[in-house]
């Protein structure tokens, strides 16, 4: 636990706070030196933090000026140290400012904010820059108007371009509507070791390098991981096609294609192994089963073999609507090798019977506990869930995803690290970081379809190894 002051930790805390609002500064502006800063300043000790970097801000030559919300509250030390530094209170928002710091309200806050912040906040935002643009606008450890534990977004809150947080990552800068509001985050170590373990995780790439399967001289097939692919169906080969690509792209030594989309696959991908069904598939280490399945009785004769398989499975699309009446979630349960569930928000609804509504993490958690399965449950940020409670947040999501068919890559990726020999947790993470990758750089050639972050998904994951 920590024993430092809090005034210790709040100094700390505003001299990252500072140094970053300068470095904005001599970005855009070119220099610190005469620019101007306006600080919303709320009555507890995020308006403390704003005060005190507002003071080391001035005392480098910028003309600050706080806005005080309750000024016979505001935090003392900070507000003399301001006064000290040469900065100074204002009524109302200037017309000019090039960098705001909303210290409104921080993690002690609930619900959205109140009117009186509300119009302060919008006031200020409308305020224009000395070049003509936009301010600046970087939030105090939370937007404030942010649920900080959940990132929930309930009523009116700062949308910041930065978001400069203190000790460790609050689930509400990361998954949700928080993430949008809170900008790019940046943590600012202030010795503070917390009291749990961090909740939420966020991989890097040296996590996805240092997890991914490589393999070496001695390898085979075997040892690689050979993936199944039970998705697709005469009717939807485009599906079939979408998650071999997806699989193909991953570390296992052979993909097997078992549907009745194999014509279709065994022209394109020459190398995959096709038959018409799972039973005649031949040995698998993962399987991939869902998307363009269908829900009639022979997919849920496919899905319950599938099920039945002591290997790792991910089950996405159709196999996710099979299991919705529940009753194949008996076979769900009883599983002793991982499986991982793939859901968008609908298939997540129909899935747990309840909307994974505001809190993700929550509800993420909540569903890997009643299946027993890993939750990967998409979105912007992109929350995976165990049912041993662990949580990560992929941070390469963009929009350029949310297209039909990016997800049957994502999971044939997806069950290749499985074969691989990536726990349930560790592929998804590391699939739903590549396919974002490849994403971003389809997106670099105009509007993205599925099969644009397909042909993109190779190069990325070698961009990711290398
Ligand atoms: N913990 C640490 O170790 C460290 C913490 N540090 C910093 O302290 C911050 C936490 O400070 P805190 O606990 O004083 O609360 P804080 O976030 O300022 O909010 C309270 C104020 O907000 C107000 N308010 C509430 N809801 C509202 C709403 N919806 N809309 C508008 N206003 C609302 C509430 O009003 P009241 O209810 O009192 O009328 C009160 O005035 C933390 O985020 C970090 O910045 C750092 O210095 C480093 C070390
Ligand atoms: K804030």
């Amino acid at each position: 636990m920590d024993t430092l002051p809090a005034g210790t930790l709040m100094q700390r805390a505003a001299a990252g706070l500072a140094r970053r609002c300068a470095q904005l500064l001599t970005d855009r502006f070119g220099a610190v030196y005469a620019r101007r800063v306006l600080l919303l300043v709320g009555a507890g000790d995020n308006g403390g933090d704003a005060l005190y970097a507002g003071a080391r801000l001035a005392a480098r030559g910028v003309a600050v000026r706080a806005l005080l919300l309750d000024p016979d509250r505001a935090h003392a030390g900070g507000l003399a140290a301001l006064r000290a530094a040469g900065g100074s209170t204002v009524a109302a928002a200037p017309g000019v400012v090039d960098l705001i710091l909303d210290g409104v309200v921080g993690i002690g806050g609930k619900g959205g904010l109140r009117p009186t912040a509300a119009s302060v906040v919008s006031a200020a935002a409308s305020s224009t820059a000395s070049d003509g643009g936009r301010p600046i606008l970087v939030a105090v450890d939370v937007p404030s108007g942010v649920d900080p534990d959940t990132g929930e977004v309930p009523g009116e809150a700062v949308t910041a371009d930065v978001t400069v947080t203190f000790g460790c990552l609050k689930p509400g800068l990361l998954v949700g509507a928080g993430a949008t509001r809170a900008g790019l985050v940046d943590l600012v170590d202030i010795g503070l070791s917390p009291a749990v373990p961090p909740v939420l995780r966020v991989a890097d790439r040296e996590d996805i390098r240092g997890w991914w399967p490589v393999a070496g001289r001695e390898s085979d097939k075997y040892t690689r991981g050979v993936v199944g692919v039970a998705t697709g169906s005469s009717t939807y080969s485009g599906a079939a096609v979408l998650s071999v690509a997806g699989a193909s792209a991953g570390p296992a030594g052979m993909v097997r294609y078992a549907g009745s989309a194999a014509d279709y696959v065994r022209q394109r991908y020459p190398s995959v192994i096709v038959t018409e069904s799972v039973e005649r598939a031949g040995r698998v280490q993962a399987w991939v089963c869902g998307s363009g399945l269908g829900t009639d009785e022979r997919a849920a004769g496919e899905l319950r073999t599938v099920l039945a398989a002591p290997v790792p499975v991910c089950l996405d699309a159709d196999a996710l609507s099979l299991l919705a009446d529940g009753r194949m979630q008996d076979l769900l349960r009883e599983r002793s090798a991982p499986t991982v569930v793939t859901p968008h928000d609908r298939e997540f609804t129909r899935l747990a019977g309840f909307p994974p509504g505001g809190d993700r993490v929550a509800s993420a958690l909540g569903l890997a506990n009643q299946l027993n399965v890993t939750v990967l449950l998409k979105g912007d940020r992109t929350v995976v869930a165990s049912p041993d409670r662990e949580v990560w947040v992929n941070p390469t999501g963009t929009a350029a995803l949310a297209s039909g068919g990016t997800g049957d890559v994502l999971s044939g990726l997806l069950a290749a690290l499985l074969a691989g020999g990536l726990s349930g947790v560790r592929a998804a993470v590391a699939a739903a970081y590549a396919h974002g990758m490849a994403g971003r750089a389809a997106a670099e050639g105009g509007p993205v379809t599925s099969t644009d972050v397909a042909a993109a998904l190779r190069s990325s994951v070698a961009a990711v190894l290398a």
